[in-house]
């Protein structure tokens, strides 16, 4: 497997405090790679600047070879590397379906006053963005609730859903922001095997900051550690479990293992 993605010495400060230090890992194509540490440890700003939505003070990050870093967040979702979107953000007065299809307009080819005056061009687009839509809903096990609005969904498929959206454009990474916070064992593990899927079936390279351990260990090929900004350590889940900067990071003591 060839690296996807490449972070090179990101660095982010906020005035006088160092979020991330110096951070450097790639992520092979098709891989699911968790980036996990403490509370504050620095991972979604690290998400944050790999996804452009803030900008380095100094690294980089390439994408297939090409520098992503500082450039618009919806060019970087254009060229494939997608942040999926927080519950908070969808749109619950739509419907599921409805939610996807909006979701498609960075693909969309139309101008808005096509959209308008509906011009052939608008009217494929909406058309295909519709198939899209069926399509990724059955492929998801979404269909039953396709007219279902966002916000009669209970928390599991409503997290489905964000995954869904960040799916709509086709992207070749997806960035995910704590997807099992919050959830029961049972919904963890339907979304641990729904983003095994969309890794397994679509081909989607998956970056994941996550909390949970046991879901991270489970998902995970790869995993990064972040503490105090800084990367403490890199490896498998076996590797990582038995690492004693990182036992030590969670709980200041190598006499004990990841609460797992
Ligand atoms: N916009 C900002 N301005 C100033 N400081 C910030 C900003 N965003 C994050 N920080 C600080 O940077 C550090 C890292 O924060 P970050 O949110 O990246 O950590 P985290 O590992 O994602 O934490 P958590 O697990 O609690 O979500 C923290 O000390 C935080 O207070």
């Amino acid at each position: 497997m060839s690296a996807l993605l490449e972070v090179r010495h990101l660095t982010k400060k906020f005035g006088g405090l160092t979020a991330n230090r110096d951070i450097s890992f790639s992520v092979k194509e098709h891989e699911i790679l968790s980036v996990i540490g403490p509370n504050g440890a620095g991972k979604s700003t690290l998400f944050k600047m790999i996804s452009s939505f803030l900008p380095t003070t100094s690294g980089e990050v390439l994408y297939r070879g090409e520098r992503i870093s500082n450039l618009k967040p919806h060019i970087v979702a254009r060229k494939g590397v997608v942040r999926t979107f927080q519950e908070t953000t969808i749109f619950k007065s739509m419907t599921v379906r409805e939610s996807i299809i909006v979701a498609q307009h960075l693909r969309s080819r139309a101008s808005l006053a096509g959209y308008f005056w509906r011009s052939k061009t608008a009217q494929e687009d909406i058309e295909s963005f519709g198939r899209y839509a069926d399509d990724l809903l059955e492929f998801l096990g979404m269909s039953a609730l396709a007219g279902e609005l966002a916000s009669n969904l209970p928390q599991g498929s409503l997290r489905a859903l964000g995954i869904a959206i960040g799916l709509a454009t086709d992207p070749k990474v997806l960035l995910l922001d704590e997807p099992f916070a919050g959830m029961n064992h049972d919904e963890t593990m339907r979304m641990v095997a729904l983003v095994r899927k969309v890794r397994d079936d679509r081909g989607v390279t998956v970056l994941l900051v996550e909390h949970d351990m046991a879901a991270v260990m489970s998902i995970s090929d790869r995993i990064v550690v972040l503490n105090f900004g800084e990367m403490i350590a890199e490896g498998t889940p076996q590797e990582i479990q038995s690492d004693d900067k990182v036992i030590e990071a969670y709980l200041g003591s190598a006499d004990d293992e990841i609460g797992m």
